[in-house]
């Protein structure tokens, strides 16, 4: 194997970073079925989970996922596998709710400096989807720019703008067409070596050609979408984090058929509503049945629309339902190792007291 040295650095590791005596610093590059890729200074290893971790881990959130900061242990033979024995601490951290009722999350990224949330002027094109996606990456840690595609595909580019920026506040908007090469510019000037990038959309968007533009070859596989349902079959099943030519690094993640909601920053992504809101006669208004609701009195004189109005109260429940899910959950899990609430307590209490 070609003995190549990588500078960790590279990968964008801050110099803050501790190293464990006997332990390496690695960046995870892909993951599948709790086999990791990772990078180290010693070059690419195939690593797992130390038995420890994984007899700790209890929440999707416990394990690592493309994009994290992990201390390893490893083997002489780079054929052999390297052993995770450490997750550092995530900067940022994009979750979503996993398919089905239960609150449970799932990881899409960790450490990601910028989202890039993809939406196609196609059949795709939604702008109740895009505040729900701005809503979500809001609550990353992450800053977030709005990449519409295939800009070849729509008639109403104008019109479309102009409902994209009534929702986009501060986020940049880039144009795309990958058929000629358009946006690819204005994407790259956007993007730094050694920051992370993420891009985020539903399924057959165009992430991938994307990425393959900016890579300048096809080393990722895309598919054809299927004439007439704009609906994209699942071309992108693992993630990965790829180097980019000018050392930006990026992150494709597999289409999403919808985007579940997990934590979400609604107040700052609807902050014309949290601003009218202010002019509510009740500081607890819903703004759907009370007297002197300033948020339906714009709605009634065309000042909001009536779909935003709808978009934000459907997150809110959404985002208020995770929450007491998550509690149960949580309270749950403290029954399960404690007994009880009380008993957690005293436990805390009798380890604070060893320690002094
Ligand atoms: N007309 C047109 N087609 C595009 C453009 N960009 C991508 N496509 C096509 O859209 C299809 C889906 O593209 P992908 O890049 O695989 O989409 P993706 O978002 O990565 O899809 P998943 O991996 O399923 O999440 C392919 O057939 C692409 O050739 C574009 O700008 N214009
Ligand atoms: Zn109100």
């Amino acid at each position: 194997m070609e003995d190549k040295t990588i500078k960790l650095t590279e990968y964008g590791a801050s110099e803050a970073q501790e190293i464990v005596t006997g332990l390496n610093l690695a960046r995870t590059i892909a993951t599948s079925h709790q086999q990791y890729t990772i990078v180290s200074e010693r070059g690419q290893f195939r690593a797992q989970l130390a038995g420890r971790l994984l007899n700790l881990a209890t929440e999707p959130e416990d394990y690592p996922t493309v994009g994290d900061w992990v201390q390893v242990r490893l083997p002489d033979n780079q054929a052999d596998t390297a052993t995770i024995e450490r997750l550092d601490e995530r900067t940022t951290v994009f979750l979503r709710k996993a398919a089905g009722r239960r609150s449970d999350a799932q990881l899409v990224a960790a450490n990601i400096d910028w989202l890039f949330l993809c939406m196609a002027l196609d059949a795709n094109f939604n702008v109740r989807r895009l505040e729900r996606y701005l809503a979500v990456a809001a609550a990353s840690g992450a800053q977030s720019a709005v990449v519409l595609t295939k800009a070849d595909k729509t008639t109403e580019l104008a019109e479309q703008l102009a409902a994209v920026a009534e929702v986009s506040g501060d986020a940049d908007v880039i144009v795309c067409d990958a058929t000629r090469d358009e946006g690819m510019n204005e994407l790259m000037a956007f993007m730094q070596p050694r920051l992370t990038y993420a891009f985020l959309g539903s399924s057959g968007v165009g992430k991938t050609t994307l990425i393959n533009h900016l890579l300048g070859t096809s080393a990722l596989a895309t598919n054809e979408v299927r004439e007439n349902d704009a609906h994209g079959r699942h071309t992108t099943t693992a993630r990965q984090l790829i180097k980019l030519p000018n050392g930006s690094l990026v992150i494709d993640t597999p289409g999403m058929r919808e985007l579940g909601l997990l934590d979400a920053n609604i107040d700052t992504t609807f902050e014309d509503i949290t601003e009218l809101a202010k002019g509510c006669r009740f500081s607890d208004c819903t703004h759907q049945h009370e007297p002197g609701c300033a948020v339906r009195q714009a709605v009634a004189c065309g000042e909001l629309s009536e779909d935003r109005l709808a978009s934000y109260l459907q997150l809110q429940a959404e985002q208020s339902n995770n929450l007491l899910r998550g509690k149960a959950r949580e309270n749950a899990k403290i029954n399960r190792m404690f007994g009880s609430k009380k008993q957690m307590k005293s436990f805390m209490k009798e380890v604070r007291q060893k320690r002094r």
